[in-house]
C-alpha cells in the first residue's frame, strides 16, 4: 500500500505522472482545473502537491493542508506559491529550474524577432485580405549591430544572450550577481546598475525573478534611458514591468514597441491598454515554456525529485531549505540521528523558554555543510514540547525566531579525545545545559551529559539519575526499579572530577511507572530523574 498521496493540480507531462505513479510508495491524483474551493476541501488528504502556474497555493490551501510535506513546481518561478506559509507549515517548496530554459530563451528571442519585423499584426492583415495594405505598412527594425540589454543574467538570460551574439547584437547584462570574470567569459558588457544597461539600449529583454525588489523594475524614468525606437521584451514576469508607463512611452513614439508573454494581471483583461498596438507589437499567452520538450523535462524533473524526497528523503531545488543529495544524506544520517538525540534529551534537560541553542562542530565534522544537522537538533528540542507533526526540519528556524530562541552554529578547532565531536548547548541567562555526541563506527553515541561523561546508544528507553557521589546510591536506584518489575538492559556511571555529582544512565526493558520516578526523585541524595525514548 502506497504511504505518499501526491496531487497532480496542473496538466504535467504523462512521463512524469508515470514517473511518480511508479514507486510503490506513492500514490498519484492528477485533478486539474479544479476551483480553489474544491482544492480545500481535497488538500488536506495529500502529502505532495504537483503544481505549474494555474494552480495559488495560498496560506488558506495551506493551513488546510494538514498532511502536505511537499510542492513541487514543473517550472521556475514560485510566485504562485506563498513561501513563507509553505515554510511556516513546515512544507518544502522545491522547482525544477533547467528544465525549461532553452525553451523560454527561445521563445524570449522568438518574440524579439517578431517585434522587431512586426510578423503577428502582418499576420493578421493577410488573414484579413490586406495584403498590399500590410506590406507597406510594415517596415522592420534590423537587429544586427544593435544594443541590447538584459536584465537578468542567469539562466535564461545567458541563453539569450548566446543568441544574440549570434544576431551580432553588441550584448550588455545588468545581474548583482554577475562578476567581471563572468561578464568576460559571456563576452557581454557588464553594467554596474539597471540604467547603465539600458542607457542607449535598443532592445532591452528581461530574465529576473518577481520580488519586491524587481517589480516595475522598468518603468517610466528607465524607459527614457532607451534609444528612441528602442523594444521591450519581457518573458519573464509580468510585474516587472509598469504596463501604463510602457503604453505611455510607446504612445509618445519614444518606444516603438513591445514583446510580451506575461502581464501583471494574467490573463489580463480585454480591455489591456496594449492590445491598441498595432505596430513592432505581439504577445502571447504565458507560452515561454510551453513546448514538448520543456514540459516533458520539468514534468519528469519534479516527478523525480518529489519521489526521491518521499523515497530516500533527498532534497533538491528546495527553495525553502538547503538542498541535500541521497549520497550526503546517506554520509550526514548518523549525525541527524545523533543531533535529533541531542535535541530530544536538551529538551529533558533544558529550562522552558531557553534564549539559544548553540551547535558546535569538533574535528573532521567542523569542515562539513552541518546545516542540516544543526536544523535536526532544533527540530527535535521544538518538537518536545509541541503536538506531533508541527514542527519539522523546514519551519523550526521560522518557528524558534517566533519563539525568541537564537540558534548558532561553530566550528571548534581544538582537540577533542573523540574524532568528531557534537555539542549543543541550550542557554537561558546565566544558565547553561550542556551535551555532546560522537559516531563510532556507524553508531552515533551520546557521550557527554553536562560535563558528565557517558557512553550511550542512541536507541532504546532511558532513565537518567543524577545523585551526590557517595556509597550505595547505585543499589538504591537498582533495588527500587527491582521492586518496580523495571529491568536493566544496560548501565553506565559518571561522576565529575570533584566527585560531587555522579550520573546513572540506565537503559530499561519497559517504560518506568510514575510510582517509580516519584520515589526515585523523593530519595535522598537524588538530584535528578529522567526519562528519554530515544
Ligand atoms: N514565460 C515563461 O513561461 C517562463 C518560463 C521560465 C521562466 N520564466 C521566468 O523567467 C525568469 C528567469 O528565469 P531563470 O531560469 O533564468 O532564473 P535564474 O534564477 O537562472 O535567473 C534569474 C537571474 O536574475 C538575477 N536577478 C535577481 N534580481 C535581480 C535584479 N534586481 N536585477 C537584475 N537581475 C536580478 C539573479 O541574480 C539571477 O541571475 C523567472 O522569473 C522565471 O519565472 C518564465
Ligand atoms: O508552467 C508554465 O508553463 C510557466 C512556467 C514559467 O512561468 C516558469 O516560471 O517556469
Amino acid at each position: 500500500m502506497a504511504t505518499y498521496r501526491v496531487l497532480v493540480s496542473d496538466p504535467i507531462s504523462e512521463k512524469g505522472v508515470e514517473a511518480l505513479a511508479a514507486a510503490p510508495e506513492i500514490s498519484v491524483d492528477v485533478k486539474t482545473g479544479l476551483k480553489p474551493e474544491e482544492l480545500l476541501k481535497i488538500i488536506g488528504d495529500y502529502h505532495g502537491l504537483v503544481v505549474r502556474s494555474e494552480t495559488k497555493v495560498t496560506a488558506e490551501v495551506l493551513a488546510a493542508a494538514t498532511n502536505l510535506k511537499a510542492i513541487g513546481r514543473a517550472g521556475v518561478g514560485v510566485d504562485n506559491i506563498d513561501r513563507k506559509a509553505s515554510t511556516d507549515h513546515g512544507v518544502i517548496v522545491m522547482n525544477t529550474p533547467t528544465g525549461n530554459t532553452i525553451s523560454t530563451a527561445e521563445h524570449a528571442f522568438t518574440l524579439m524577432l517578431s517585434a522587431a519585423r512586426n510578423v503577428a499584426p502582418a499576420h493578421a492583415e493577410v488573414l484579413k485580405g490586406n495584403f498590399k495594405a500590410a506590406r507597406k505598412a510594415y517596415q522592420g527594425i534590423e537587429l544586427n549591430t544593435k544594443r541590447l540589454a538584459i536584465l537578468g543574467m542567469g539562466r535564461i538570460g545567458t541563453e539569450f544572450a548566446k543568441r544574440a551574439q549570434a544576431f551580432n547584437m553588441t550584448v550588455v547584462a545588468y545581474d548583482p550577481f554577475l562578476t567581471q570574470a563572468r561578464a568576460d567569459e559571456l563576452k557581454v558588457e557588464l553594467a554596474k546598475t539597471p540604467d547603465e544597461a539600458l542607457k542607449g539600449a535598443d532592445v532591452v529583454t528581461l530574465h529576473v525573478p518577481l520580488t519586491p525588489d524587481t517589480n516595475h523594475i522598468l518603468n517610466t524614468e528607465r524607459l527614457a534611458l532607451m534609444n528612441k525606437g528602442a523594444l521591450v521584451v519581457n518573458c519573464a514576469r509580468g510585474g516587472l514591468i509598469d504596463e501604463v508607463a510602457l503604453k505611455a512611452a510607446i504612445d509618445s513614439g519614444h518606444i516603438a514597441g513591445c514583446a510580451l508573454d506575461v502581464f501583471e494581471v494574467e490573463p489580463p483583461p480585454n480591455d489591456h491598454p496594449l492590445f491598441e498596438l498595432n505596430k513592432h507589437v505581439v504577445l502571447t499567452p504565458h507560452l515561454g515554456a510551453s513546448t514538448n520538450e520543456a514540459q516533458e523535462n520539468v514534468g519528469i524533473q519534479v516527478a523525480e525529485q518529489l519521489r526521491d524526497f518521499f523515497v530516500t528523503g533527498e532534497i533538491k531545488n528546495a527553495i525553502n531549505m538547503p538542498s541535500l543529495d541521497a549520497a550526503t544524506r546517506a554520509a550526514i544520517g548518523p549525525y541527524l540521528d545523533l543531533a535529533g538525540a541531542l535535541g530530544k534529551l536538551l529538551a529533558k534537560l533544558g529550562p522552558e523558554n531557553p534564549d539559544s541553542l548553540r551547535v558546535s562542530y569538533h574535528g573532521e565534522l567542523a569542515k562539513k555543510d552541518t546545516g542540516l544537522v544543526s536544523r535536526t537538533a532544533l527540530t527535535a528540542l521544538l518538537e518536545a514540547s509541541r503536538p506531533d507533526g508541527q514542527v519539522n526540519i523546514v519551519n523550526a528556524p521560522a518557528i524558534a525566531t517566533q519563539l525568541g530562541l537564537d540558534l548558532t552554529e561553530s566550528t571548534i578547532n581544538a582537540k577533542t579525545e573523540f574524532s568528531e565531536l557534537v555539542v549543543a548547548e541550550l542557554r537561558k541567562g546565566e544558565d547553561r545545559y550542556r551535551v555532546a555526541g560522537t559516531i563510532i563506527g556507524r553508531s552515533p553515541r551520546i557521550v557527554e551529559i553536562d560535563r558528565l561523561y557517558v557512553d550511550c546508544a542512541i536507541k532504546g528507553r532511558f532513565l537518567f539519575v543524577e545523585n551526590d557521589d557517595r556509597p550505595g546510591m547505585v543499589g538504591v536506584v537498582g533495588t527500587a526499579l527491582g521492586d518496580a518489575s523495571v529491568n536493566i538492559a544496560n548501565m553506565d556511571l559518571a561522576r565529575t572530577a570533584d566527585r560531587t555529582r555522579a550520573l546513572t544512565v540506565i537503559e530499561v526493558d519497559s517504560e518506568p511507572p510514575t510510582s517509580l520516578l516519584e520515589k526515585l526523585r523523593s530519595t535522598p541524595g537524588i538530584l535528578r530523574v529522567l526519562t528519554l525514548d530515544l
